[in-house]
């Protein structure tokens, strides 16, 4: 199987009802391996543990979980008790990612408008494969919006690879295909446009140095694994054209909420002036949210920042303890890099600035 952009780590079975299928990130980059999920506890659980993580994919697994719902509900109907019970303990899931709340909303509204039935659960399955066929389509046209600002800075540089930091990991792994801050590079590496990756590697789970390193390498697209404090350095000396990166949860007002650390890299590139730029599809707009300090930032088990998972000499999956086992650490998963670090946001229906009236220039309120 090649992953190539347009791959996608969660799909129905292509043979059994009442089966999703999605790639296990946890065990990438050094094992591949598909998890079949059969109930709403299965997905809440795949959700919980990064097995699916990324808001957009999030978000996809939210509306597949609401088809599981249906599928398994206890009087075979997708009753409405049960499947709005199902629907807030998916949304209890992660707090961060916008996206999750809005694509299990939108099922349950799909819900309220079919009778209770087996056109109810027909009904889930053909609305979760919308929500997952509409976010791959806007990324696609992310991908497309932010080709150009590439393209400017390529032909500035007569030829010389385009430097672009990225930080986690926002491609297709995280969305449904080819990403958000990887889409405009996986447009212009297609273009044939000479571009070249620091990835970030993202303590402490490393989802840059494990999952969009192996996006990358299976695309082709050139790229450099960095510690996650050696971006400033590199863009003090002119190393760094520009940053791109995903986003959980962007306010109505463009502040920002990403992986931790995306603030200190927006600080760094506003000091050294290379443009920040945040790649998002509207299923990420907060609308309702003002100020960024209301976004909930997820405080994860301390044994992710305490323990490196990874593969030993023989090709074994282990972990290994790094700080003392006494010493107690913490986890905050998230930070919120606000509107004026952030030099403008490219989505799905075009590029505009980090504020509300940016943003209304490309969307309606809802
Ligand atoms: C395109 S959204 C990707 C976004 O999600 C990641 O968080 P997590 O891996 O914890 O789900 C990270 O913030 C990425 O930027």
């Amino acid at each position: 199987m090649s992953f190539l952009p347009s791959t996608r780590p969660i799909w129905p079975h292509p043979e059994e009802e009442g089966v999703v299928q999605v790639i296990d990130q946890r065990l990438l980059p050094h094992k591949v391996q598909i998890l079949d999920l059969r109930t709403v506890e299965d997905a809440i659980e795949a959700i919980r543990t990064l097995t699916v993580r990324g808001a957009p994919l999030i978000g996809a697994s939210a509306a597949w979980a609401m088809y599981l719902a249906a599928f398994t509900s206890p009087g075979g109907r997708a009753e409405y008790p049960w499947m709005e019970d199902c629907c807030r303990r998916i949304k209890e899931a992660r707090p961060t990612a916008v996206n999750l709340a809005w694509a299990a909303d939108r099922l349950m509204e799909k819900l309220v408008g079919v009778p209770e039935g087996p056109e109810r659960i027909v009904a889930m399955y053909e609305e979760a494969a919308a929500v997952t066929d509409e976010e791959a389509r806007r990324c696609r046209a992310i991908g497309e919006h932010g080709l150009p600002l590439i393209q400017e800075i390529a032909r500035v540089k007569n030829g010389a690879p385009v430097n672009i930091l990225t930080h986690c990991n926002a491609g297709w792994l995280a969305c449904v295909a080819y990403g958000t801050a990887t889409a405009p590079i996986y447009a212009a590496h297609g273009a044939g446009i000479p571009v070249h990756v620091w990835v970030d590697e993202t303590r402490p789970l490393n989802q840059g140095s494990r999952l969009t390193a192996w996006e990358l390498g299976e695309a082709g697209v050139p790229h450099t694994v960095i510690a996650d404090n050696t971006g400033g350095h590199l863009m003090q000396q002119g190393m760094v054209d520009m940053v791109i990166v995903g986003t959980d949860r962007t306010t109505g007002t463009g502040d920002v909420a990403n992986k931790i650390g995306t603030y200190l890299k927006a600080l760094a590139a506003k000091d050294n002036g290379v443009p920040f730029y945040v790649a998002l599809p509207s299923s990420t707009i907060d609308w309702e949210l003002e100020k960024g300090s209301d976004i909930p930032i997820e405080a994860r088990s301390p044994d992710e920042v305490r323990y490196v998972h990874g593969m030993d000499d023989e090709g074994r999956l282990t972990r290994v303890l790094v700080p003392p086992a006494a010493s107690p650490a913490m986890d905050y998963a998230f930070d919120v890099t606000p509107a004026r670090l952030v030099t403008g946001l490219i989505t799905e229906k075009g590029f505009c600035a980090a504020s509300r009236e940016g943003l209304l220039s490309l969307f309606h309120e809802p």
